[in-house]
């Protein structure tokens, strides 16, 4: 980065039409331009505060992902936290690190990808920090969000016999990955992928945070646990078990498995649930609900035009997690998936 200073990049990052918009929006004080934000909680809220940070080389690469990509999936997958809890997302600050040499252009195009995630999801961005790395381009969004007082949804209260949900397909985002590693184009090579291709491609680069189906589950009243698939539906499924003190049997047969993944995973000769089960950055949400109650909460998803899966139960504590397999046999499923500093399943980054 050597052409721009950082005050001169800091107000070209952020002084475009949709920072301008957001900047305006309800609650925002004081935005960008301060020692810090000030903004306002509405009365009766509760603030639920999260952050995400994605780094060169662990979570993309340039043969992975567009630029407009990378501050696209930053910001979605710290709301799809904000999802996770029920809760609104309202303001977000991001802290960028650029090692020396980064074309302006390139910070550009990943904030204008930023921009268009928080603008889709009405986040205001009121700040950050930017600063030189002797490493790789980080980039850390911290998102705070609100919803009603003693109404975030956790991952500790699953109870014995609710049902298990999860909110759309999984297993996308990794069959994505997978493809655009083994094809090694330049982003300058990319263009429109056939089917089954681009759907998996853009489950990896451009993540949906389900905050509506995590605002309806909030109002439905019945919902208990939550969580947001980030790491793969298993060790998903183990955060729901241990925060709750239960088992959680999934079903194999009830896991929906899109056709695009189910036609990929069959070309490559592996078996889709390995990418539903420990790929991850699916962004769906999983989830408790009482049994008695699961219907009704899939009447109203489906009302809203939003799917929702029923994929197990939750049993008495002490058993873990486990599948029912198609063919009968229960097994117990690994708490793996991808873990930053373990490569005991070769899916770790470090
Ligand atoms: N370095 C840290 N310092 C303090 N708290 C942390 C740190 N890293 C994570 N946490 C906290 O640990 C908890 C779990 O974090 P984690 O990042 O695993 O959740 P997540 O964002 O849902 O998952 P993912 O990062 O895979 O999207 C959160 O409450 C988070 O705020
Ligand atoms: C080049 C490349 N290699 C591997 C991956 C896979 N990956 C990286 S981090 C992560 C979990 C979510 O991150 P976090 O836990 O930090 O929120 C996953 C599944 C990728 N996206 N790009
Ligand atoms: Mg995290
Ligand atoms: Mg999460
Ligand atoms: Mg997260």
């Amino acid at each position: 980065m050597s052409s721009i200073d950082e005050f001169a990049l800091i107000r070209l990052l952020n002084g475009g039409k949709q920072s301008a918009a957001l900047a305006q929006a309800a609650g925002v004080v004081t935005g960008i331009g301060d020692d810090a934000a000030v903004v306002e909680a509405s009365p009766g809220s509760h603030w639920i505060l999260t952050c995400d940070t994605m780094t060169e080389h662990i979570h993309f690469k340039q043969i992975t992902m567009r630029d407009r990509d990378i501050g696209y999936k930053a910001m979605a997958s710290a709301v799809s936290d904000i999802a996770a809890m029920g809760g609104v997302p309202r303001f977000a600050l991001v802290a960028l690190c650029m090692p020396g040499g980064t074309k302006v252009e390139r910070v550009q195009a990943i904030y204008e990808g930023l921009y268009e995630c928080a603008s889709r999801y009405g986040v205001a961005v009121v700040g950050g920090d930017t600063t030189a790395i002797l490493g790789e381009l980080t980039l850390t969004v911290t998102v705070i969000g609100e919803t009603g007082l003693g109404q975030a949804k956790l991952r500790s209260a699953a109870q014995i016999g609710d049902a298990v949900f999860a909110t759309g397909y999984l297993g996308r985002s990794a069959a994505g990955l997978d493809f655009l590693l083994e094809q090694n184009l330049s982003s300058g090579q990319w263009g429109d992928f056939p089917e089954p291709i681009a759907p998996l491609v853009q489950a990896h680069c451009r993540p949906e945070p389900q905050i509506e189906a995590g605002q309806l589950l909030q109002r439905s009243g019945s919902c208990r646990a939550l969580n947001d698939v980030s790491d793969g539906l298993a060790s998903e499924l183990w955060e729901i078990a241990e925060a709750s003190g239960v088992g959680i049997d999934v079903m194999e047969e009830r896991i929906p498995v899109a056709d695009e993944l189910a036609a990929f995973a069959q070309a490559q000769g592996k078996d889709p649930l390995d990418y539903i089960l420990y790929g991850g950055e699916d962004y769906q949400l999983v989830g408790t609900v009482p049994a008695g109650d699961a219907v009704e909460l899939q009447m109203r998803f489906k009302a809203a035009g939003l799917p929702l899966h029923v994929i197990g139960y939750v049993n008495a504590e002490g058993s873990g997690v486990r599948m029912v397999q198609t063919n009968g046999y229960i097994v117990p499923l690994g708490k793996k998936g991808y873990n930053h500093f373990s490569g005991a399943d070769g899916k770790g980054g470090a």
